[in-house]
């Protein structure tokens, strides 16, 4: 039965050009994430209502937390560590050293500790850019570096079922939710197939979570909604409409995991559509929506 109480709140006016990675840190009641063109990770608390952040030198475009201490992100075509206290970052492994137009997209780390990240080409516009050009890669808690598959247009959301058999990926230009089966202990991962495909209305599918009923919620760029998937049957289960339309990633925090975060981007939106949606690039807290979220994987390296 889909509750009724829905509640969706912007809890951050914070305007980001494109906010993306959200990721729920328990030990400090916050929410972590990224602009990526403004080069920004943001840690919002959600008891403060503050915000902090830590610029860097090139597009960071996901971030994660780390077992020993701090965090990880993907910037630019690099996996790095960044350092909250001195805002300093150090190098782990860099990607597509061939393909100087590239950066990193979404990322996330898998329930053994490593973390995944995908590229693609720089955009011209939202959307517009050379295809085929990105790869989906892992950083293993050595700091090696494994190459899944390349031709990848914007490599984007990501999550491991609750049994962690299945990797779930989003290739956006491709408008599909895709499955593989996934070995834990290796990190590999095969038999790619579609679990959704999105439609017309749904425009761009973007980042993308797991619920703890094993439900996938996928944001949808363009779409100004988050929507709720169950992978076995390829239905979609809910819709959650917002009001903006530029909706790219979303994650579960708060108490016991049970509220939604939702970030957005307000790139590509023209002056008119800004006065109609002044809350784009905010963060959305969604309340109510009856089910709950699991902790996110910290790095293992
Ligand atoms: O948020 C991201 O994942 C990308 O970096 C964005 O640029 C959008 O997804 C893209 O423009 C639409 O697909
Ligand atoms: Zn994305």
């Amino acid at each position: 039965m889909i509750m009724s109480s829905v509640k969706i709140e912007c809890v951050l006016p914070e305007n980001c050009r494109c906010g993306e990675s959200p990721v729920w840190e328990e030990a400090s009641n916050s929410l972590l994430f990224v602009d990526i063109p403004a080069k920004k990770v943001c840690r919002w608390d959600s008891l403060s209502k503050g915000v902090q952040q830590v610029t860097v030198d090139a597009p960071v475009s996901s971030v994660a937390l780390r077992q020993s201490g701090g965090y990880v992100a993907t910037i630019g075509t690099k996996f790095c560590a960044l350092n909250w206290e001195d805002q300093s970052v150090a190098v782990l492994a860099t990607v597509d050293k061939d393909k100087k137009n590239n950066r990193f997209n979404d990322g996330k780390v898998d329930p053994a500790g490593r973390y995944f990240a995908g590229t693609m080409a720089e955009e011209t516009a939202p959307a517009v850019l050379e295809r085929h050009q990105g790869s989906l890669y892992s950083l293993f808690p050595d700091h090696h570096v494994e190459k899944y598959f390349d031709q990848v247009d914007i490599s984007n959301g990501l999550d491991w079922s609750l049994d962690h058999k299945i990797f779930y990926y989003i290739d956006s230009l491709s408008y599909s939710v895709d499955a593989f089966d996934y070995d834990l202990q290796t990190g590999k991962i095969s038999n790619r197939r579609s679990v959704y495909k999105l439609e017309k209305e749904e425009q761009i599918p973007d980042g993308m979570c797991i619920d703890a009923e094993g439900k996938l919620w996928v944001a949808c760029y363009n779409g100004g909604r988050v929507i709720r998937l169950d992978p076995e049957t390829g239905k979609r289960l809910q819709t959650v409409k917002l009001p903006v339309d530029k909706t790219t990633s979303c994650c579960f925090g708060g108490k016991d995991y049970s509220e939604m975060y939702v970030t957005c981007a307000r790139d590509g939106m023209d002056a008119e559509k800004l006065l109609q949606q002044p809350q784009a690039g905010g963060i959305f807290k969604i309340t109510g929506l009856g089910v709950k979220g699991i902790p996110p994987y910290p790095y293992a390296g």
